[in-house]
């Protein structure tokens, strides 16, 4: 048989209280380790879309599926396990300020059942996104693609089945946003992890998705297979800068 798909919205809504519809009638599926993409503008329902796949908010109308279980029929202990299944990257990463490099990370593969834990995780991760050799500098000694580089060995330590990442690229510069969604493909290369992307930035839709789910209030209305040649080789900030700004 099949698995099933890591993500399948079927009619999905959200409701807050109030009467804003965060969501309405989403049917989507996300295949297993494929990249996708979410766009849309302010208030579209992106932040929404991902607190559902946590559990963090509820649908109040259809059903979302994760990893094979249906949210809404999960008690709190079955919450528990499946949120252990799921990585997060965050734009703004939160580092723990006092504790070192392989410290930030330990802490989150504590999170595991200690049977689940490998003792060379924290350093296959470390040197999986290239900061082996900084393992015991403090986060305020790192540049900002290095922090988020953490935050994206902190998600992967526990080899999550899905990683979901909010903004990841967004507060930095074009290069080193380069360099997180090279990562974030070799996790997907390397892992088979299956990722979703909310994000703002075309560019980051064309590096690294298979497709975009295009998103208006609170809709669901369209969805792009990614063209291959959309891709093609990233361009530099001083390119992007002479071809923009240039007379
Ligand atoms: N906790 C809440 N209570 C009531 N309404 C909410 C709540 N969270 C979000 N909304 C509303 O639901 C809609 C979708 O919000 P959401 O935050 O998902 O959009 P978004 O696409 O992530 O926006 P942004 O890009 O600004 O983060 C908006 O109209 C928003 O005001």
């Amino acid at each position: 048989m099949l698995s099933p798909s890591p993500v399948e919205l079927a009619r999905a809504g959200v409701a807050y209280p109030g009467g804003v519809q965060g969501l309405a009638d989403v049917d989507l599926t996300v295949a297993e380790s494929e990249i996708l993409g979410i766009i849309g503008e302010s208030g579209a329902g992106k932040s929404t879309l991902l607190n559902l796949l946590t559990g963090e908010v509820a649908a109040t109308s259809g059903s979302v599926t994760v990893l094979g279980s249906d949210i809404g029929r999960l008690d709190r202990a079955g919450l528990r396990r499946l949120r252990r299944e799921i990585g997060v990257v965050f734009q703004g990463v939160h580092l723990l300020s006092n504790r070192t490099v392989r410290q930030n990370v330990e802490v989150a593969l504590s999170l595991r059942p200690r049977q689940e834990r490998t003792a060379s995780a924290v350093d296959d991760v470390l040197r999986f996104v290239g900061l082996d050799h900084r393992a015991d500098a403090y986060p305020a000694q790192l540049s900002g693609g290095q922090r988020q580089r953490v935050g994206i060995a902190r998600a992967l330590v526990s080899r999550p089945r899905l990683l979901l990442c909010d903004e990841p690229t967004s507060a930095l510069d074009a290069a080193t946003a380069g360099e997180v969604l090279d990562l974030l493909r070799d996790a997907r290369d390397r892992f088979g992890t299956t990722i979703v992307i909310v994000t703002h930035d075309l560019d980051v839709v064309r590096g690294v998705c298979d497709r975009v789910a295009l998103f208006e209030d609170g809709r669901l209305v369209d969805i792009l297979a990614v063209a291959p040649s959309a891709r093609g080789g990233r361009e530099t900030y001083l390119d992007r800068a002479r071809r923009e700004l240039g007379g």
